[in-house]
């Protein structure tokens, strides 16, 4: 047994645990991180980046189709394979050596194994040969442990081997037929990639499509994704599943219908990999998303346990994340130097964004940008709101950037305050048009003054006036 202390050590390698390793280096502490598995965690492999991947060549060829004397240069399909070789290179084949040099030159330690917490500030790791080691830390451990994918209760399903986002975001082939169960983020943006790349899908959304958004963009992308052939089932709910020996995959649905595929992608939500890393030797839930305060310590972890990324569930992003990691970082070092700590609303050490203007895209077709509230959640927040709606399409950028535009964008006004506490914009190529609103959302800009910001001409922005407008001066 080897016996190692460090200033912080950090259970999780992904996108949130190196960012949290990354920042005590930088305040002069030292760190370790553990990993199980890839360095880059599920972000890398598995998620943010093969699925984006998969997603934009065919984006790139319904931009061509939408733009006369483009459309007419575009004379051949999707080329599925060279779809696949590009997935590939962006999960650098599924090897983490680009990131463990990262760790090297920012001088994080790596131990490889799994994590587990075995009492006040000590870590031990399991290595692949069974060997232990026991980590000791000065000031805190985090836990950046992430989540896996959630399965639901249904006869068969698990016998049946089904896709998760990991099978659907690493597969090595497009499977003629696909049934998505679930109507979420990855259902809607694994239904536009697998059936841009060949697939017949059908959806099975039972809570609607995109339901946490506002409902103009889950239309929208209900609508596009009929457009494109796949069936979308709002309300429909599998009871059973089963593989047969051809490998068929057979699914007997609530309302008695039956429907046939290939693979079957589950995609109902997230849970916490809490299960296995020790949270009883100090009196937590084993398996449980872990509550945290505002400078993200864990509620009843003894002062040194914090939790960030995924893992606290206060928003399943790796850009939140990474936000969290920084303020985690920094308060560690704050509160080993015994400095001030900065927890108050906006304060350097704290995650004040994930309350109110959490910024997220989904790259389906069309694109959905949102952040902060919708006028639903804002409503539902006690806050005495107006909602302003305008015509995406009714602006000269949109009708220069595509024939046949079409698109939505919606703004939620605080009206005691005058500011903007919620933005959805639902269109093709919309994402980049996200983080001007989650300025004014975080500056709490007044809308008076907003009227001084003036969209260029002709750009797909210049909704915003077109917002202002229609709230009036
Ligand atoms: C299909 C899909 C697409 C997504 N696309 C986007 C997107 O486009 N944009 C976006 O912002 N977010 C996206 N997300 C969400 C994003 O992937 C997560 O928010 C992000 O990965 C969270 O980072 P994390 O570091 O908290 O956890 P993870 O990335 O899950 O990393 C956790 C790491 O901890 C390791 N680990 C776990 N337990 C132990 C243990 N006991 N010991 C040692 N190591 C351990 C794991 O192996 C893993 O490497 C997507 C998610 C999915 C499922
Ligand atoms: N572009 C992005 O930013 C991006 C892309 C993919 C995933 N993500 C993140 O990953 C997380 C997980 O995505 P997800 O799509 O799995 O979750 P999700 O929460 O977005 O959607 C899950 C959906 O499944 C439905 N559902 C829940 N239980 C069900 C059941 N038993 N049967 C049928 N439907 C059920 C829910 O109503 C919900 O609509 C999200 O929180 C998201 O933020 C982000």
């Amino acid at each position: 047994m080897t016996d190692l202390t460090y200033d912080v050590i950090v259970l999780g390698a992904g996108p949130v645990g190196e960012n949290v390793a990354d920042r005590v280096v930088q305040g002069g502490l030292t760190a370790a991180v553990v990993e199980r598995e890839l360095v880059g965690g599920e972000c890398s492999y598995w998620a943010c980046m093969p699925t984006k991947a998969l997603l934009r060549s065919a984006a790139a060829l319904r931009a061509a189709r939408r733009l006369p004397g483009a459309r007419e240069a575009v004379t051949g399909d999707l080329d599925a394979a060279a779809v696949l070789a590009r997935r590939d290179a962006f999960a650098s084949h599924w090897t983490d050596d680009g990131q463990v040099a990262w760790l090297e030159s920012a001088g994080i330690a790596l131990h490889r194994g799994q994590g587990r917490i075995a009492g006040d500030r000590v870590v031990e790791v399991t290595g692949a040969d069974g060997v232990t080691t026991v980590l000791t830390a000065r000031h805190a451990v985090v836990i950046a442990t992430g989540t896996g994918a959630l399965l639901p209760d249904i006869a068969g399903l698990r016998e049946a081997a089904p896709w998760t986002s990991r099978e659907a975001a690493a597969a090595t082939g497009v499977p003629a037929r696909l049934a998505v169960i679930g109507g979420g983020v990855v259902a809607t943006e694994m239904a536009t990639a697998y059936a841009s790349l060949g697939s017949a899908v059908t959806v099975l959304a039972r809570d609607g499509v995109l339901p946490q958004a506002e409902p103009f963009a889950g239309e929208l992308v209900t609508a596009a994704l009929r457009e494109s052939g796949v069936t979308v089932r709002v309300g429909a709910e599998a009871a059973s599943v089963d593989r047969a020996d051809d490998g068929t995959v057979r699914l007997a649905l609530t309302d008695g219908d039956r429907i046939e595929v290939d693979e079957v992608l589950v995609t109902i939500g997230r849970t916490p990999n809490t299960r296995d890393i020790g949270l009883d030797t100090v009196g937590l839930e084993p398996g449980a998303w872990l509550a945290v305060d505002d400078t993200l310590r864990v509620l009843d972890g003894g002062g040194w346990l914090y939790a960030a990324g995924d893992v606290n569930r206060r928003a399943l992003l790796t850009h939140q994340g990474k936000y969290q990691a920084r303020a985690v970082g920094d308060v560690i070092v704050a509160r080993a130097a015994g400095a001030v700590v900065e927890d108050g609303r906006w304060g350097r050490h704290v995650a004040t964004a994930d309350e109110r203007a959490v910024p997220q895209v989904v790259f389906t077709d069309p694109e959905v940008a949102s952040v902060g509230l919708t006028a639903a959640a804002a409503e539902a927040a006690g806050l005495r709101t107006r909602v302003v709606d305008h015509d995406l399409a009714a602006v000269a950028g949109s009708a220069l950037h595509a024939e046949g535009y079409r698109g939505h964008a919606r703004m939620v006004v605080d009206e005691d305050r005058r500011v903007i506490v919620g933005f959805t914009v639902a269109g093709p190529d919309v994402a980049e048009l996200l983080h001007a609103a989650t300025v004014a959302i975080v500056g709490e800009v007044p809308l008076d003054r907003l009227w001084h910001a003036v969209p260029a001409f002709p750009t797909v922005s210049e909704v915003w006036l077109r917002l202002l407008e229609a709230y009036g001066r």
